[in-house]
């Protein structure tokens, strides 16, 4: 299948942007041997790129990411398309359909974060980076068994009109969404470092709540003014 030389120059930028941020997952923690996903929308398409099921990190790279339609068929005579997508590729497929804000996908079991998720309890808003990151608590979202839509109906319902990015799925773990690939996987990192230090202020007692105007003030300047070239709130 050829989509045209623009869309084809965009599918293998995009190739190799997911291909390199899997390593990113690696590089912070965030997964354990094959577990994990990235995904980033065809912008103007409907279709995505996001790694094979179950190959080794060290083995991933551009030319065996996968094309996916919205339907989360792999589209054929393409690069890649002769192995199996994700198991999540169903639910990053429901969650470009249905959030078209959105560019780029990301899961991970990432420890500390999927320890609050085993217990169905959103990470409270204590520290300015979750105001800054997130603009409040991290959401918990359904427990649901992987292999269908129902994981991506949990992200899409419980992060549609949220500030937050990220999403602690019920006893499985993390789901981010972003502009693109690469703020969900920022968006990754930094629900697993605010997940870490809201669990050890927890050991030491009560962490102090942030005012509300204080989280809003934080997310404001944080989505809008922060870093060289900010682009405001996903949503
Ligand atoms: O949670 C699960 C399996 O239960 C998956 O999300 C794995 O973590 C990654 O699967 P692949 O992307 O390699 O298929």
């Amino acid at each position: 299948m050829n989509y045209g030389p623009e869309t084809e120059v965009l599918i293998a930028g995009l190739r190799e942007d997911v291909a390199r941020l899997h390593s990113e997952l690696t590089r912070y923690g965030l997964i354990a041997w094959t577990s994990g996903n990235v995904s980033a929308r065809i912008p103007g398409r409907e279709l995505f790129v996001i790694k094979p099921s179950g190959v080794r990190y060290d083995d991933l790279g551009p030319e065996n990411m996968i094309l996916c339609d919205f339907d989360g068929e792999v589209i054929t005579e393409t690069p890649g398309s002769d192995r199996q997508p994700s198991s999540d590729t169903a639910a990053h497929a429901y969650i470009y359909r249905n959030m078209p804000q959105v560019g780029g996908v990301v899961h991970t079991h990432s420890t500390y974060a999927t320890a609050w998720a085993t217990r169905g309890e959103e990470i409270p808003c204590v520290i300015t980076a979750m105001a800054d990151e997130f603009g409040g608590p991290v959401p918990v979202g359904p427990f649901a068994v992987i292999g269908d839509d129902s994981i991506g109906v949990g992200v899409v319902k419980t992060l549609t009109g949220h500030r937050s990015r990220a999403v602690l799925m019920q006893n499985h773990g993390v789901f981010t969404i972003g502009r693109d690939a690469t703020d969900a996987v920022k968006a990754a990192v930094m629900v697993e470092d605010v997940a870490r230090t809201v669990h050890v202020a927890r050991q030491l007692g009560d962490p102090l709540p942030l005012p509300q105007e204080s989280i809003d003030a934080l997310f404001s300047r944080y989505q809008n003014v922060y870093g060289q070239a900010p682009e405001g709130a996903l949503q």
